[in-house]
């Protein structure tokens, strides 16, 4: 998939909410857009599921452009977005096979897909009794049903417990594996750093940079050092943390060396930069 300067301004706006941006997406790829707030996420995932027309830019999905897929574009592509379309009076099984049949290509086990994504217990429970959390999974599963080639995924990972998370990271990366291009936007630092192949960091309708979780860390953040030590000074078992942030400062392999060799060290890690504190050193911005 190919974005190229990419303009939207939606209907009573006055300045448009993203602007000139641009983007790949190989088969197999996971590219996520990272931004606070009103960036403008959500508005290119609209439009490349198709819900607003952009004012400029050109978008070609598996070789063709946008505007000339017809309806079996969705045959091709899964959308998972925050607000959940499942109905509610119906069970998770029901939706999944209502949905497949919407589809001219072949689909995916409805059962199978209620298993990766956690909910094979509750395929026969109407979705009306479930959490938010639960679906949301379901959308995912919902999202999957054709195969799809390109995934757009909106908060894949909110509202989901750590070990939940963890699970749809491995289900999206399974699809990825499969061959399928995705789009995902997220808040989650650790979604954006363990899934994402390379990250669009959005701020203000803009992309600001585009590179992998590793090369943001490395390339923009300083990593230090956090040593815990006994302090032989201190009274009786005095414990002191210190955080250093540039172990190139003058004094400071000096300093680490003395607590080495005094053998009062406890711990010694180090810190990268977080995702969060390079977006903001890159864009002013915060997420
Ligand atoms: N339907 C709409 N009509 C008018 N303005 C809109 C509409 N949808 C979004 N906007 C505006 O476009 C800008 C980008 O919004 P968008 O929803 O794309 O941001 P986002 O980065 O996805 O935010 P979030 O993380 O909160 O979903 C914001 O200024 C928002 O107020």
């Amino acid at each position: 998939m190919e974005v190229t300067g990419l303009r939207v301004v939606h209907p009573g706006a006055d300045t448009p909410a993203v602007e000139d941006i641009s983007f790949t997406v190989r088969p197999g790829e996971v590219l996520g857009l990272l931004g606070p707030s009103g960036a403008g996420k959500s508005t290119v995932q609209a439009v490349l599921a198709r819900l607003i027309r952009p004012a400029a830019g050109t978008v070609t999905v598996l070789g063709t452009p946008l505007g000339e897929w017809g309806h079996d574009y969705f045959d091709h592509v899964g959308v998972a977005f925050e607000l959940p379309a499942a109905r509610l009076r119906l069970t998770a099984r029901r939706n999944l096979t209502a949905f497949a049949a919407l589809h001219r290509v072949p689909t995916a086990d409805p059962l199978e897909l209620l298993a990766q994504v956690d909910l094979a217990d509750r395929a026969d429970h109407r979705v009306a009794t479930f959490s938010k959390g639960m679906r949301m999974r379901l959308e995912l599963a919902r999202a999957l049903i054709n195969r799809p080639r390109l995934l757009l995924l909106d908060e894949p990972t909110s509202g989901q417990d750590p070990v939940r998370a963890a699970r749809l990271r491995e289900v999206i990366r399974a699809e990825a594996d499969r061959g399928a291009a995705v789009v995902l936007t997220t808040h989650d630092m650790d979604t954006a750093d363990r899934l994402c192949d390379r990250l669009a960091f959005v701020s203000g309708g803009r992309i600001a940079a585009v590179d992998t979780p590793r090369g943001f860390r490395l390339g923009h953040g300083r990593p230090g050092v956090i040593v815990e030590y006994r302090d032989p000074e201190g009274a009786g078992d005095t414990r002191r943390v210190r955080r250093i942030a540039d172990t190139t400062a003058p004094g400071v392999a000096e300093e680490l060396a003395g607590l080495l060799r005094a053998g009062v060290v406890e711990t010694l890690h180090t810190r990268e930069a977080g995702l969060d504190e390079v977006f903001a050193a890159l864009t002013g911005d915060r997420l």
